[in-house]
């Protein structure tokens, strides 16, 4: 069953549920950065235009996290954006909450507390279950319809994202809508199609990998980051203890017998780096990989310039390019190089999708443009370039009835 839009949905002075994907990084409980809110400008711009009275829910952080926060700040800038009034209520649970929706004037806004506050939300829960708990029964009442524009937290089958479908007409919002489009028919673009797989999610990683190249939709797929570390290991390259301890503390010993099985079956369109960086004197030093291990305790923090010529050049032949991941350790100047070079040589590839939180902070960093889509989502982008469902897009698919 196809999703509904916004384009199914008229709201006027309707009272609708909006989710939205705005866990931003905070500095001193201030956004850091708001790109994630601006993503939502349209889909919230477009209801309140149309005069919806709109309960924005969200969640920030993760319980215990540093960035576990109030969405104060959030409805702040929201207020900012928007040329409709946002206000912020804090309670997403009982009557404080139904009351900040009720009385909520035709064309305007309240941002609900972070859910994840309230301990059914940092839980996942079948879709049945999920329309049962205490944050979907308690604000049901006082909504008419539910929309889900958090592409980014989509993989998650939590409670404000799968719950309310069950009983509410429930919709995609313009987020959610463009993210399912484009990452959803990845099979419809052209070919020679190449994967790069960089970062720290190395499971994850692993996964589209065998996916992608058991599927056959990867020509080639190039690694960097950790996920390139884990290859080199798997092919039995000494990278030295400074990066080797690092893939172990995180327990992925399981991920290199992975790779080895990958590099078995399919070695001939796996890449992996053929130098790295490391810090040596306080500098940037490059070693190939017949010169590793380097000295004691030194990690391989970017991939070297032999590497980038070799992926310039698997890059320069592909027609699309799907991109997760930095190449190194961005966040440091001196290992930015090999994610900048990478990235600009994917900009150039006539169809280029990105996704990852750290990425498209990469990107932001790096001041790269260029790129034909850059996903909000990081997890649930993956998880849609595997091939496999995301929960909050089926709760959208197949929860209201009607009843
Ligand atoms: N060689 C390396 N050694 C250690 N860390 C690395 C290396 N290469 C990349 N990283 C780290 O990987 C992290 C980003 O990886 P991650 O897989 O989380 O990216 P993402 O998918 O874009 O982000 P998100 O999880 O936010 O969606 C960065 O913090 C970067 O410093
Ligand atoms: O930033 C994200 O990837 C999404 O907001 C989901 O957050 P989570 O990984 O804490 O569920």
């Amino acid at each position: 069953m196809p999703v509904g839009t916004l384009d199914d949905l008229s709201v006027a002075g309707r009272r609708v549920g909006v989710r939205v994907d705005i866990n931003s990084p905070l500095d001193n409980g201030a956004l850091a950065d708001d790109a994630r809110l601006r993503a939502h400008e349209q889909t919230l711009a477009e209801l309140l235009e149309e005069d919806a009275r709109v309960a924005v829910l969200a969640h920030q952080g993760r319980p215990g996290g540093d960035e576990f926060e109030t969405l104060a700040a959030h409805a702040e800038r929201l207020d900012e954006l928007l040329d409709a009034p946002v206000s912020y209520a804090d309670a997403n649970l009982g009557s404080a909450a139904r009351e900040a929706v009720e009385s909520l004037e035709p064309g305007t806004a309240v941002v609900l507390e972070n859910t994840r506050f309230y301990a059914e939300e940092y839980m996942e829960f079948e879709p049945e279950v999920a329309g049962q708990t205490h944050l979907v029964e308690g604000l049901v009442p006082v909504l008419d319809a539910f929309v889900n524009d958090a592409f980014a937290a989509a993989h998650r089958s939590q409670p404000s994202l799968v719950g309310f479908p069950q009983h509410l007409p429930s919709y995609a919002g313009r987020v959610m809508e463009s993210e399912l489009d484009v990452l959803g028919d990845v099979e419809a673009t052209d070919r020679p199609r190449v994967y790069v797989l960089g970062g720290a999610k190395v499971s994850d990683s692993i996964d589209v990998a065998w996916n992608v190249l058991e599927s056959g939709l990867a020509d080639q797929v190039l690694t960097a980051g950790v996920v390139g570390n884990v290859f080199l290991l798997a092919d039995g390259v000494d990278i030295g203890d400074g990066s080797a301890d690092f893939i172990y503390d995180k327990g992925y010993w399981d991920e290199i017998d992975r790779a080895a099985d990958l590099l078995d079956a399919h070695g001939d369109r796996i890449r992996f780096p053929q130098d790295v960086a490391v810090e040596r004197d306080g500098e940037r030093h490059e070693i190939g990989l017949n010169a590793l291990p380097g000295k004691e305790g030194e990690a391989a923090m970017d991939i070297g310039s032999e590497t980038l010529r070799m992926y310039r050049s698997v890059l320069a032949d592909a027609e699309t390019v799907i991109l997760n991941g930095p190449a190194g350790v961005f966040e440091d100047p001196t290992f930015a190089v090999g994610t900048k070079e990478l990235y600009r040589a994917a900009a150039d590839v006539p169809y280029s999708i990105v996704g990852g939180g750290d990425t498209a902070a990469a990107i932001r960093q790096l001041g790269i443009d260029g790129f034909s889509h850059l996903s909000t989502g990081g997890g649930a982008c993956l998880r849609l370039l595997t091939g496999r469902d995301l929960p909050a897009v089926e709760a959208l698919r197949t929860g209201y009835d009607g009843d």
